[in-house]
């Protein structure tokens, strides 16, 4: 039986818009094996609301991949999809099915597709490369279109604990880049420009001292906080506790604050009390850490649940370790 793991992302992380992601410690896992019939069950996030049929994501992305590269139908198999990752709520749940699509299809097929052509094609079905990349590669990633190719640099994930306020309700990312302007005045451009330096700055010195204004953004925050209620006030008082930065996560509603350990108590108990006033109904508190850990997949078998060695594939050809 083959398990996959593909861990949530947060992209934008405020200034880098369809630019920066972030890998966390939340996780849609898939496990496979090959049947006569294909059955598909859903557990956890999104049991009884994403389909179980062909049309489900995962299963529609591989069959989609497997019979573009080896002009074959992808053999049937139990498949089953269990994600922690709740839906539409800014935290790459559909980045995270189409990865695990593809590296499903990646792990049947005879010869397998690179990293970047993964990216390549992930980027092309999510339409933006933050999540996926993130979701790929772990860790915080920066990823760039190079005359349609994408390329991707990417970093260790920040020693830092990361609070996600997650609202009851959902946002869909196409709804929510339905509200982003065609074009911005220079100026919001620039602010951007300097912000997103800043990050970089940050990840290469692994100096967390100017992540509060990393985490500005005039490029689609201010236009979706008409989607998210009481985004600047949880944002003001994760940052007015300790966060050493807070924004949206994605396209949101999911705020994201990323904290020292030892101010984490303080932001939570601080964000509690903020969403109690601005959110209108039920929300949760995660606690959970960024992630250095892309997707893999691992042959999950009794050989090794018998002591035997666990092999593990890491995406892309050659990868076995
Ligand atoms: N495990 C899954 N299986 C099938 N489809 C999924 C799964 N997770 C997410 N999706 C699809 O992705 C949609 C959410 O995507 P999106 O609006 O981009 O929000 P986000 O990616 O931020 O969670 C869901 O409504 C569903 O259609
Ligand atoms: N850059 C995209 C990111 C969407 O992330 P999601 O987790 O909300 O799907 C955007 O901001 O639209």
């Amino acid at each position: 039986m083959w398990h996959i793991k593909v861990p949530a992302t947060a992209a934008n992380l405020g200034s880098g818009f369809d630019t920066l992601g972030l890998a966390l410690s939340l996780s849609l896992d898939v496990w496979f094996s090959e049947a006569k019939e294909v059955s598909i069950s859903v557990r956890g996030e999104g049991q009884g609301i994403v389909p179980e049929g062909p049309d489900n994501l995962v299963w529609r992305t591989a069959a989609t991949l497997y019979r573009e590269v080896s002009g074959k139908p992808i053999p049937p198999g139990r498949v089953t999809v269990k994600s922690r990752i709740p839906l539409a709520r800014g935290l790459g749940s559909s980045a995270a099915a189409i990865v695990a699509g593809l590296t499903l299809a990646n792990t049947l097929l005879p010869k397998r597709l690179s990293r970047e052509e993964l990216l390549a094609i992930a980027t092309r079905l999510e339409g933006h490369p933050d999540n996926v990349a993130a979701a790929i590669y772990g860790g915080f990633i920066l990823a760039w279109d190079d005359q349609g190719a994408i390329r991707v640099q990417n970093y260790p994930a920040p020693d830092l604990r990361c609070l996600l306020l997650i609202p009851d309700y959902r946002v869909s990312t196409e709804d929510a880049r339905r509200v982003l302007p065609a074009s911005v005045p220079i100026q919001d451009a620039v602010f951007n420009a300097q912000r997103l330096a800043l990050w970089i700055d940050a990840v290469n010195r692994r100096d967390w001292s100017h992540l509060r204004q990393a985490g500005e953004d005039r490029l689609h925050q201010p236009y979706r906080q008409k989607l998210v209620a009481g985004m600047g006030p949880l944002i003001e008082a994760a940052l007015s506790h300790g966060a050493a930065f807070s924004a949206l996560s994605g396209s949101g509603p999911t705020i994201l604050s990323l904290v020292p350990s030892e101010r984490a108590m303080e932001v939570a108990q601080a964000l509690t009390r903020a969403a109690l006033e601005v959110i209108p109904g039920a929300f949760q508190l995660h606690d959970v850490t960024p992630s250095s850990f892309g997707a893999e997949c691992v042959l999950d078998s009794w050989q090794w649940r018998r002591g035997g060695s666990r092999r593990r594939l890491q995406l892309g050809p050659g990868a076995w370790h």
